[in-house]
């Protein structure tokens, strides 16, 4: 562990919180160990939060995601998972690192910003309401599968947003338990792990979830697991078309979460559009 002091911001987005590390040149963690992630994320002995946003140019680290975006974006979201693993996206998370690039890092908020991810370079946009808005890239949809806990088991709809998702429809949150463990999937589905999702109906075009993520455990709120919902939903209620092919006219649901209400849509260019608040709430120094 390091006894320099290097800086850091705690942010969250619908209670789905974030370690934030500025390392514009890539400097101070260059190389950022599963342990240090696990150390900061802690709860009780660290900071605590769902995961890390390393915030680093996309010129000052040989990430691959980040190389291949060099003259599309500035900006590199190196995300970790709460237990050290490496994430493909994440949508609450890169709301949250939009908001820090435009009050920190001088990024201008009158355009869309584009953030280089290990799913792609993504668009974030500050909305007139304080609100921010980032698409979370177009679905596809995998294997059809099933999860279970407590030895009930339900059938999921797979869906990718870049990481890996099942949702699975439920009478009533609840049935899927206190979710401190990870609900049983089919590992020859997943071989790289999944977010499962558990979801209720609430009303027309309007949905709510909770999660248990990758690496991370229950969180409040999944950005990227909401995308997923809603897409498998839509496709549910008949608002897209089967193959999952990007709707005509833009579709829009409503997803609650335990940590607040985000806004998903599905354009017809064939991306969701994932539409929250996302907040910078302390920044500090830390030596862990
Ligand atoms: N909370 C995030 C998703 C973070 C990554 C996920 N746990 C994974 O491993 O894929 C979101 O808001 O999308």
């Amino acid at each position: 562990m390091s006894a320099t002091a290097y800086p850091f911001a705690k942010g969250h987005g619908t209670e789905n919180d974030f370690v934030i590390l500025p390392d514009a040149d890539g400097s101070t963690h260059a190389s950022l160990t599963d342990d240090r992630v696990r150390a900061l994320t802690d709860r009780r002995a660290g900071i605590g939060g769902d995961g890390i946003l390393r915030v680093v140019r996309t010129d000052a680290t040989d990430d691959p995601a980040a190389v291949a975006a060099r003259g599309a974006a500035t900006w590199f979201m190196d995300y970790r998972n709460a237990d050290g693993s490496v994430a493909e996206m994440c949508g609450n998370g890169i709301r949250v690192f939009a908001r820090w690039l435009v009050d920190h890092e001088g990024v201008a908020a009158d355009a869309p910003v584009p953030v280089a991810t290990r799913a792609g370079v993504l668009e974030v946009t500050v909305d007139a309401d304080g609100r921010i808005s980032a698409e979370v890239g177009a679905p596809a949809l995998t294997a059809a599968s099933s999860v279970a806990v407590d030895g009930r088991s339900w059938p999921t709809t797979g869906v990718d947003m870049g990481n890996p998702h099942a949702v699975a429809f439920v009478d009533d949150l609840a049935d899927a338990g206190d979710l401190l463990a990870e609900p049983a999937y089919d590992h020859d589905v997943y071989p790289r792990g999944v977010n499962i999702e558990f979801v209720v109906r609430r009303g027309e075009r309007h949905v709510a979830m909770r999660v248990h993520e990758r690496g991370s455990g229950e969180t409040r709120s999944c950005g990227t697991g909401a995308a997923a919902v809603m897409v498998a939903a839509a496709l549910a209620d008949g608002a897209v078309p089967a193959d999952g092919s990007a709707p005509a006219e833009p579709v829009v649901y409503r997803v609650d979460v335990p940590g607040g209400e985000l806004d998903l849509t599905w354009t017809p260019a064939g991306t969701v559009v994932l539409t929250g608040p996302a907040e910078i709430v302390a920044e500090g120094s830390a030596t862990l």
